[in-house]
C-alpha cells in the first residue's frame, strides 16, 4: 500500500518525535510511505494537486487546518486519514481517531471507510466548522507565538481580549433564501467546537446540510451565558440562539469583516457556504 502523509512540523506546537513512531508503524504493518513537511498555509493543497499519484491514501498529520489544507488537495477517489497532532484535533474527536502514533496508523492502514459531506466557503472546502464576528475575531487575532508557546490558552487570552466587541456588528445571513440578522454566527458541519464542546446535538458530517447557529442578541453578557451552555453541551437551548439546518447561506456585513474555517483564518466577507458535491472517504476506528 502507498500513503503519503503531509505533516505540519507547526501543528500543535511540533511533534516530530510522535511522527517518526507513526510513519514507523506505517511501514512495519507493510506500506511504503511518502513523507512530505508542510512550509507555509496553503502548501499541502498545492503540494497534492501538483502530485501526479498520491497512492491510496494520503494522512493529514497536523490538526483541523492541516486536515482543511489537505481535503482541499484531494482527489475524488483518494482515501483520508488523519494523525491528530495539532492542538484541539476537533474532527479527530468527532470521528474518535486516536491520538496514539501505533493505534492512529492502525487506523490509516485498515480502518473502516466513512463518507463524510465537506462543506464550502466561497468555493473552498472546509470539515468542521465556520464562524463570523466573534469566533474570527478570536482565530483572527489570535496570537501565533503564544499559540506555539502556550497552545490552547492562547485562545483563552484573545477570547476576552475579543468579548467586549461583541454585539459592535450586525451580520445579515441568508438561510436558503431566509434573511436573518445576527451579532455572530457559527457554520457548522460536524457536532463538535474548539476541543470536546458539543456545537449543535443535530449536526452531523454524514448528512448533506450544515448546521447555521445564529447568535441574535447583543452584548457580553448574553456571549459568556452562550460560552456557559456551550461548555455544558447545551448552546442549542439558549433564548436568543436560533440553529437552522441549511444547504446554501450566504453572510454580509457592513465593513471589512473576517472569517474562519476549521479555527483558521479564511478570508473575509462576503460568503457563500454551501456543500460539495462529492462526498470525502475518511478512514476511522473499526470498533
Ligand atoms: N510549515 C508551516 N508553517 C506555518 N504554518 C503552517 C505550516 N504548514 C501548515 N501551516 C498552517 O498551520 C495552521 C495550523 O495548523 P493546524 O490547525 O493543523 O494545527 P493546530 O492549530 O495546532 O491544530 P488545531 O487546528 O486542531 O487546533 C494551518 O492553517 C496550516 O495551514
Amino acid at each position: 500500500m502507498d500513503i503519503t502523509v503531509i505533516f505540519n512540523p507547526t501543528a500543535g506546537g511540533g511533534r516530530a518525535k510522535r511522527l517518526r513512531q507513526f510513519v514507523r508503524a506505517l511501514e512495519q504493518g507493510g506500506a511504503r510511505v511518502r513523507l512530505y513537511h508542510t512550509r507555509a498555509p496553503g502548501d499541502a493543497t498545492r503540494f497534492l494537486r501538483e502530485l501526479g499519484d498520491p497512492g491510496d491514501r494520503v494522512v493529514a498529520a497536523g490538526g483541523d487546518g492541516t486536515v482543511n489544507d489537505v481535503i482541499n488537495g484531494l482527489r475524488p477517489g483518494v482515501a483520508l486519514a488523519v494523525f491528530p497532532i495539532g492542538t484541539a484535533n476537533v474532527l479527530a474527536r468527532e470521528l474518535a481517531i486516536p491520538r496514539r502514533p501505533e493505534a492512529a496508523a492502525r487506523v490509516a492502514l485498515e480502518g473502516r471507510a466513512q463518507t463524510i459531506t465537506p462543506a464550502r466557503l466561497n468555493g473552498r472546502r472546509f470539515l468542521v466548522m465556520a464562524g463570523v464576528g466573534y469566533d474570527a475575531w478570536v482565530v483572527d487575532q489570535v496570537d501565533l507565538i503564544s499559540k506555539r508557546r502556550i497552545g490552547k490558552l492562547a485562545y483563552l487570552v484573545s477570547m476576552i481580549r475579543q468579548l467586549f466587541r461583541y454585539g459592535e456588528v450586525t451580520f445579515r445571513v441568508t438561510v436558503d433564501g431566509r434573511p436573518l440578522d445576527c451579532f455572530s454566527a457559527v457554520i457548522s458541519n460536524g457536532r463538535y467546537y474548539g476541543g470536546g464542546f458539543v456545537l449543535s446535538r443535530q449536526a452531523s458530517l454524514a448528512r448533506r446540510s450544515v448546521q447555521v447557529l445564529l447568535f441574535q442578541r447583543p452584548g457580553p453578557l448574553f456571549l459568556l451565558r452562550c460560552l456557559a451552555a456551550l461548555a455544558l453541551g447545551r448552546l442549542e437551548k439558549v433564548d436568543g440562539v436560533a440553529s437552522l439546518s441549511a444547504e446554501r447561506l450566504t453572510i454580509s456585513a457592513p465593513g471589512l469583516e473576517p472569517v474562519q474555517t476549521d479555527g483558521d483564518p479564511a478570508g473575509w466577507l462576503p460568503a457563500e457556504i454551501d456543500l460539495e458535491p462529492e462526498p470525502v472517504t475518511v478512514l476511522v476506528s473499526r470498533t
